[in-house]
């Protein structure tokens, strides 16, 4: 069932620079973007083109960009509680069972047994309901992960933003999560928002694919192109009808596809 709590996302003439005036850089400008609500976004880029910075912008995580953010047609606030954001570590206290890192992301304010409840359907929903008394050094990474998924979504958040969060994962665990953030998705129906450095992952993923990229006319990188994969999902990374856009993609970020072992 998809839940009325998510929202739109625009951009409207996004622009980050770091430094001093005297050293100051560049990192992004002129980022246009309009997400509906409901759609799953990936962030591809090369490294350090600023796709963490923009994510970290469209969150509230940093405030100190040029332009609007606006969600839901107002501005982004500094950690703005319509927000929810998970890391490639999952970032879990290590002394505090799965149900208690779990509840930490829960609003603040909320009763005793709702929380109990709250977080009893999002262990479920992760299906972590086993390994709830557990601590994080028990658990694999995987697991590990779940848990952070379920904390972000404790919130309730308007807006997932997920930075590389399978990134450091095992290939088989990775496409695990994947699928779980898909099922996540399609019960909750939450806005998400996510960097990646995987093509395929995105491809897999993703209502729409933003390239970030440097522009040849601007300091600092902006959107070179914004990417519709061309079969609905569930989807399979094999599917010829994704082969000339994983080719576009890689040839985005500069990667030849005929030398890379997924061509
Ligand atoms: N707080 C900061 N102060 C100064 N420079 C920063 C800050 N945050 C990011 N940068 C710089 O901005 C650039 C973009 O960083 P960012 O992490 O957004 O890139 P990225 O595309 O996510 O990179 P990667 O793919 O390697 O994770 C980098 O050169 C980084 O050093």
């Amino acid at each position: 069932m998809t839940h009325a709590n998510t929202s739109a996302v625009v951009c409207r003439n996004v622009g980050r620079a770091f430094g001093t005036n005297g050293t100051s850089r560049q990192i992004l400008t002129n980022i246009d973007l309009d997400i509906e609500p409901g759609e799953i976004i990936s962030i591809i880029g090369a490294s350090g083109s600023g796709k963490s910075t923009l994510l970290r912008a469209l969150g509230g995580l940093d405030v100190g960009f040029t332009g609007q953010v606006l969600i839901d047609n107002t501005a982004v606030e500094q950690y703005d509680p319509r927000c929810a954001i998970g890391f490639q570590e999952p970032r879990l206290l290590p002394w505090a069972t799965v149900t208690d890192n779990v509840a930490i992301g829960l609003p603040q304010g909320t009763s005793k047994p709702a929380a109990t409840t709250r977080v009893a359907e999002l262990l479920k929903l992760v299906g972590l309901t086993d390994a709830a008394n557990l601590r994080p050094r028990e658990i694999s990474g995987g697991m590990a992960q779940r848990a952070s998924l379920a904390r972000a979504m404790a919130r309730d958040p308007e807006i997932l933003l997920l930075d590389e969060p399978f990134g450091a994962l095992d290939a088989l665990t990775r496409i695990k999560m994947q699928q779980l953030l898909l099922d996540v998705h399609a019960q909750t129906g939450t806005t998400t928002i996510m960097v990646t450095h995987d093509v395929d992952e995105a491809l897999l993923l993703s209502d729409r694919i933003v390239l970030l990229d440097a522009s040849p006319h601007a300091e600092g990188a902006t959107i070179a192109n914004i990417f519709t994969p061309p079969v609905p999902r569930p989807r399979v990374s094999h599917d010829p009808a994704l082969v000339s856009l994983r080719e576009e993609l890689l040839a985005g970020l500069g990667v030849n596809s005929l030398a890379s072992s997924k061509g």
